[in-house]
């Protein structure tokens, strides 16, 4: 059996970077890999969705010509040129990942499906034919996740879409029907409707975007029915079908009444399941909570020693900066000997609809409960000069701000360059820089971060 100092499972956001790293201090590492280097992000997550939302804002910019002065012909979307255009992207980075690996001496990149056949040592069912069995004292997960599927009746019988394979769809729905109304309903279904499709969103939770305050939500959802599509709030989806010319129907009940919906095409965005029962976990006392994801301590330990899980299979916020950053708390923890723990770290994220939601640290709602002495500042999108000089007032801008100390709890900005503007304001939160700093700074004129003066100004009128 070969022995290795590291075996990572997944090629991730984290356990790539971290084969890199492992590897530039002498160890010997076997990364293994199922299907494409990258994982996620970069094969059916981040890369190839922020490249066809950029697709939809130019079909969209360019029907909006007319407001500009500029006069275009039709507008039409060419779907296999700008499918053709993502995979460009998509398959630079993935090799680009790939060469990364090879390229190191001491990783041996494995391509083949991984799981536990002992406490410390893992089979893999090769991609070439056979299988192979290794052992390390180090062994880190990072398997990530897959679409959810819902337990709704009919739906094994109707062919839905699933946000990895609607990234090869050969052709724009009719009207495409979505269930789940967050980050992936809301980013495709904008993007599908600025293709030409007719968007219906049916959504679970009462309140559209739970997690985000009332007015950024608000505002989303008026932007996005603005746009033409059609959210339902607090929808109990009773079952699925198709009839015999395809039509999806889906049955639901909002407020104890039954409706019917029907459409084309059918999208699942109701979240994500970890890729955690095919591991054979308990082979080696890796433990999972109820719903599979692996249970870890504050530096990402499962319950056994040596055994590490990072980015989405650990559960909590999945998002590649998160996964990344696992991977720094770990490889700087084992091999440089700090004492980093995951649970005081800043979880900033961006929500790519158009304009983009970006947020960090608390919101309002957050502050109110937190008993502290707060304010809140607000800017519409509207007051700021670069937005109504580009054409981009929609949303808003909005900070927490700590009364007693002038910090800055929380940023919500819902914008063009929202998630720029919050980094920017999320640099001040780690530099303990002062809400009144920024509202007297010199920034320059005319950029969105200019209108940080005018968001703190507002507080002088609470
Ligand atoms: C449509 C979509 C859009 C997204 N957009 C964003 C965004 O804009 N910004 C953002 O921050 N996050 C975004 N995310 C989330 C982000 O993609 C994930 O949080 C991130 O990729 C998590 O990475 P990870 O390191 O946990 O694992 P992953 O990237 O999921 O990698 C896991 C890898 O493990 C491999 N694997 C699994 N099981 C085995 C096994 N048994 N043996 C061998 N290999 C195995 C898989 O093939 C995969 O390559 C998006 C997600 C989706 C689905
Ligand atoms: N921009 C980004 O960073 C980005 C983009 C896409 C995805 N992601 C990540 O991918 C993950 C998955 O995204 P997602 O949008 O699928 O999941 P999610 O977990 O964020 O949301 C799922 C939504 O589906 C709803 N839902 C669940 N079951 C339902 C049902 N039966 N009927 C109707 N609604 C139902 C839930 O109430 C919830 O609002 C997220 O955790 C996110 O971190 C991030």
């Amino acid at each position: 059996m070969k022995k290795y100092d590291a075996i990572i499972i997944g090629s991730g956001q984290a356990g790539t970077p971290l084969a890199r790293r492992l590897a530039g201090k002498g160890w010997k590492v076997a990364i293994i890999e199922r299907q494409y280097t990258g994982g996620t992000c970069i094969n059916y997550g981040c890369t190839p969705t922020k490249a066809m939302v950029a697709s939809a804002k130019n079909a969209f910019q360019a029907r909006r010509a007319s407001e500009y002065g500029i006069t275009v012909g039709t507008v039409s979307v060419n779907l296999p040129a700008l499918i053709a255009r993502k995979n460009k992207i998509v398959t630079d980075f993935r090799s680009s990942t790939e060469r990364s690996l090879v390229s190191i001496a001491n990783i041996e990149l494995i391509y083949g499906e991984a799981f536990f056949s002992g406490p410390k040592q893992v089979t893999i069912s090769l991609k070439e034919g056979g299988k192979t069995t290794c052992t390390a004292e180090y062994i880190f997960i990072n398997t990530g996740g897959r679409t959810a599927v819902p337990a709704i009746e009919g739906l094994q019988n109707v062919p839905y879409l699933t946000s990895t394979t609607i990234l090869d769809a050969v052709s724009i729905p009719a009207h495409l029907l979505i269930i789940g109304g967050s980050y992936i309903a809301l980013e495709f279904g904008q993007m599908f409707r600025r293709y030409g499709s007719q968007v219906t969103i049916l959504e679970h939770s009462p309140r559209f975007l739970p997690k985000e305050d009332e007015d950024i939500a608000d505002e989303m959802k008026r932007i996005l029915t603005e746009e033409g599509i059609t959210i339902h709030l607090g929808v109990a989806i009773q079952k699925v079908a198709q009839d015999t010319n395809n039509t999806v129907t889906i049955t639901i009940i909002i407020d104890g009444k039954e409706q019917i919906i029907t459409g084309s095409t059918l999208l699942l965005a109701a979240g994500r399941v970890p890729n955690t029962d095919q591991l054979q976990l308990h082979e080696t006392g890796v433990e999972t909570d109820e719903r599979g994801y692996i249970k870890v301590n504050d530096r990402l330990e499962t319950a056994v020693p040596g055994i590490y899980a990072l980015g989405d299979v650990k559960g909590g916020p999945a998002f590649t900066h998160i996964s990344y950053n696992d991977y720094l708390v770990v490889f700087k923890n084992l091999v440089d000997h700090a004492n980093i723990s995951v649970t005081k770290r800043m979880v900033p994220y961006c929500m790519f609809t158009d304009p983009e939601l970006g947020r960090v640290g608390m919101n309002e709602e957050e502050a109110k409960k937190s008993g502290l002495n707060f304010k809140v500042a607000k800017l519409p999108m509207a007051y700021v000069a670069r937005g109504v000089e580009t054409g981009e007032t929609r949303g808003l801008m909005k900070a927490i701000v700590d009364v007693d100390t002038k910090k800055i709890l929380g940023v919500g900005i819902l914008g063009a360059q929202g998630g720029e503007l919050m980094s920017l304001l999320q640099i001040a939160m780690l530099g303990d820089i002062t809400y009144e700093q920024l509202r007297e700074n010199i920034f320059s004129h005319p950029t969105y971060s200019e209108s940080i003066n005018n968001l703190f100004m507002a507080l002088d009128n609470h």
